[in-house]
């Protein structure tokens, strides 16, 4: 019997429900990062021709998610990669990461979902880890109007650490489950509006039940990926990238950032 083990035969498959093949829809129109209902021709092309270059089995997107304590970012995330719902609140202490491989368009993708803590005495820990990311999911209860309004904070924090022009930015408002229609028509306004000045693109999820937290972890990945493949080919140029592979450079660093940075915030 063979002891070889190859980068390939250790992964297992993409799970059955985690094939992309069309672009998820926007949940609101007005508070999108764009409209279009198929993705871009150029990405479609390169992933039939298979000239996707470092996006493939190798290429990790980082995602960081921010937001007060206890708007339910954990129950957000265990909610999509373990089909699991706790009612009890255990605060996360610093951060907790998952991994979700996808296939879109055929093309192997995969997500780091980094939780992050709400909690002001462990947010510096917390922001070591934001360095890096390609996307952005700042989370609010729709419940609780304060979160919406330290929205603008959380964005500010979670920038410093990274370029604002390549980040692609969610603004999620959770637990819809509890709120009522006219409750939920007021902030959800407000939020919408929000969402357009940051330039983000807008979602009402319930962990609870399930409610749009599918549909919108698809989204997240299926426009990380159209960006991507997007770069990829932009950065080829007329260069042949086929047969390139090289693990992104923003993933590297994800397990060295908090050794270079002393954070002086946590004494
Ligand atoms: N009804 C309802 N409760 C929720 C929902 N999402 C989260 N909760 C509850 O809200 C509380 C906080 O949820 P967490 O996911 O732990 O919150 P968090 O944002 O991760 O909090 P920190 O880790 O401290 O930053 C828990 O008691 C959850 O059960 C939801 O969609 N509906
Ligand atoms: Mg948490």
């Amino acid at each position: 019997m063979s002891t070889r083990v190859s980068a390939m035969s250790v992964l297992p498959p993409v799970r059955r429900d985690r094939v992309i093949a069309q672009l998820p829809q926007y949940f609101r129109k007005e508070a999108a990062l764009h409209t279009k209902d198929d993705f871009n021709n150029k990405v479609k092309t390169a992933c039939q021709e298979q000239r996707t270059g470092t996006v493939g089995r190798f290429k990790i997107s980082k995602v960081i998610v921010v937001g007060d304590l206890a708007v339910g970012k954990t129950c957000l995330i265990n909610r999509f990669c373990k089909d699991a719902f706790d009612k009890n609140y255990k605060a996360t202490i610093g951060v907790d990461f998952e991994m979700e491989r996808f296939e879109v368009l055929g093309v192997p993708f995969s997500l780091q979902l980094w939780d992050t803590a709400g909690q002001e005495r462990f947010k510096c820990i917390a922001s070591t880890y934001y360095r890096g990311a390609q996307v952005v999911i700042i989370v609010f209860d729709v419940n609780d109007v304060a979160s919406l309004g330290h929205v603008r904070q959380w964005l500010e924090d979670a920038l410093k650490e990274n370029d604002p022009t390549g980040v692609q930015l969610f603004l999620v408002g959770t637990k819809k489950d509890l709120s009522s229609p006219a409750q939920y028509t007021q902030i959800e306004q407000d939020a919408i509006k929000l969402a357009q000045e940051i330039t983000a693109e807008y979602w009402a999820v319930s962990s609870l039940t399930g409610e749009n937290v599918k549909e919108f972890f698809f989204r997240v990945a299926s426009l990380a990926f159209e960006t991507n493949v997007l770069a990829e080919l932009e950065k080829s140029g007329s260069r042949q990238i086929g047969n390139v592979i090289k693990i992104n450079s923003n993933s590297n660093n994800l397990y060295t950032t908090s050794k270079k940075k002393q954070p002086n915030c946590c004494q």
